[in-house]
């Protein structure tokens, strides 16, 4: 069983996991997981926070002369911003509508919502990815390779470019995820992100904020990964719960996700053919279980909570109305969503490759 968790508040010493259930003979390089962790805290649209961390990061345990040791891996993520936070309590007194704030700070019986804010942030997102890491290096073992791209932000849409018909679908979704990683935004239609830019910036102007609709691909999946013989083992529910799990998003869907709703079922199935299936509008999981298929999932994200120019709140301590807390923030952050989501769909993946393989080295 692969697991992991986190530890870390976003202003405080830094940010840890440890992830555990990694087979032994995985080769894993600190460059490497470097870069991964870059491609998550670039991106048009994030704020000035971005800037002041670096994300250089120490692999504690686990791994020895460059390979897995199928002991627990414990990865550790300074926060640069500590030294200007050190001492330092600035409080949340009017809940930021969309954070966590309030509900957090009620649950908690905290009388303000720093706290919350400060473990709720996104911050987090650093050390799930780096536990990605690992889990990509091992599905690449087994020729399994996570991709994503975003394709919509606020009202604009990518036309995903005209690609040679005689491409196959993994071909298709490499393209996709290489033009992707040459946009600012992670979006594979470089005229389109342009105009995204343009929309980023209004939006920062008038104090405001966006978000926006990612896809991940997993291709290389064999069939047989998840099961239908209890909900929790379904392939599809574990990957819709990892991804939701993400700061920010408020809708999964598998292939023609909530388009199949509206189809005839002669439309909306796949017919069975070999050597391949004419088309995947499932999106290569059926009945909880992957058919072989590229496993396509889309994810929407809300815009960011904390606005320039504030909705209303109260002030948790007089009980008056005033404008919700404002504090530096992204007003855009759906492509390194994107790269959390590769991650922790990594990290299903893999957990389901060893619960059908099994195997303690690799
Ligand atoms: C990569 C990333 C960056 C984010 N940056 C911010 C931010 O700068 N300011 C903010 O208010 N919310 C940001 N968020 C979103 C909040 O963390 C999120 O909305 C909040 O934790 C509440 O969770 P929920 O939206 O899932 O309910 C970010 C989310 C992600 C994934
Ligand atoms: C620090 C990161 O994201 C943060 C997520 C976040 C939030 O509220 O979720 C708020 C912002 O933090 P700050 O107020 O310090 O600028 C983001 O920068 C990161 O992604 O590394």
């Amino acid at each position: 069983m692969l697991r992991f968790l986190t530890a870390g508040e976003s202003h405080g010493w830094g940010i840890a996991a440890v992830l555990d259930g990694m087979p032994a003979g995985v080769d894993v390089s600190e460059e490497e997981l470097s870069a991964e962790l870059f491609r998550r805290r670039k991106g048009y649209g994030r704020g000035a926070r971005a800037n002041i961390e670096d994300d250089r990061v120490l692999i504690a345990s686990g791994v020895i002369k460059g390979k897995t040791m199928g002991a627990p891996i414990c990865v550790i993520i300074p926060n640069n911003d500590y030294e200007n936070w050190k001492g330092k309590y600035v409080p949340i007194l009017a809940p930021r509508p969309g954070h966590a704030d309030f509900a957090g700070m009620v649950k908690y019986g905290f009388d303000d919502c720093r706290p919350v804010a400060e473990r709720a942030s996104a911050r987090e997102t650093a050390a799930r990815v780096a536990c990605g890491y690992f889990a990509k290096k091992l599905l690449e073992k087994e020729n399994i390779k996570v991709v994503s791209w975003v394709v919509r932000i606020g009202s604009i849409s990518a036309e995903l470019p005209p690609l040679d018909e005689r491409m196959s679908k993994k071909e298709v979704s490499e393209r996709l995820f290489e033009l992707a990683e040459c946009s600012e935004l992670r979006c594979p239609d470089l005229e389109a992100t342009e105009r995204m830019k343009k929309l980023i910036d209004e939006a920062r102007e008038r104090g405001d904020t966006l978000g926006g609709i990612f896809e991940v691909a997993v291709i290389g999946v064999p069939v047989g990964l998840g099961s239908y013989v209890q909900w929790d083992r379904k392939l599809d529910a574990r990957l819709a719960a990892a991804v939701m799990s993400i700061q920010g998003i408020k809708g999964v869907e598998f292939g023609m996700g909530f388009g199949l709703s509206e189809m005839v079922g002669s439309e909306a199935h796949d017919p069975v053919t070999l050597p391949k299936r004419p088309s995947n509008r499932a999106g290569g999981i059926e009945g909880g279980v992957s058919n072989g298929e590229i496993i396509f999932i889309r994810a929407a994200m809300k815009p960011i909570p904390t606005l320039q120019l504030p909705l209303q709140s109260v002030d948790v301590r007089t009980k008056e109305e005033r404008s919700a807390h404002v504090e530096r923030s992204d007003v855009c952050a759906v492509g390194s969503a994107a790269v959390v989501a590769e991650s922790m769909v990594a990290l299903v993946m893999a957990d389901a490759l060893l619960e059908m393989r099994g195997g303690d080295r690799w």
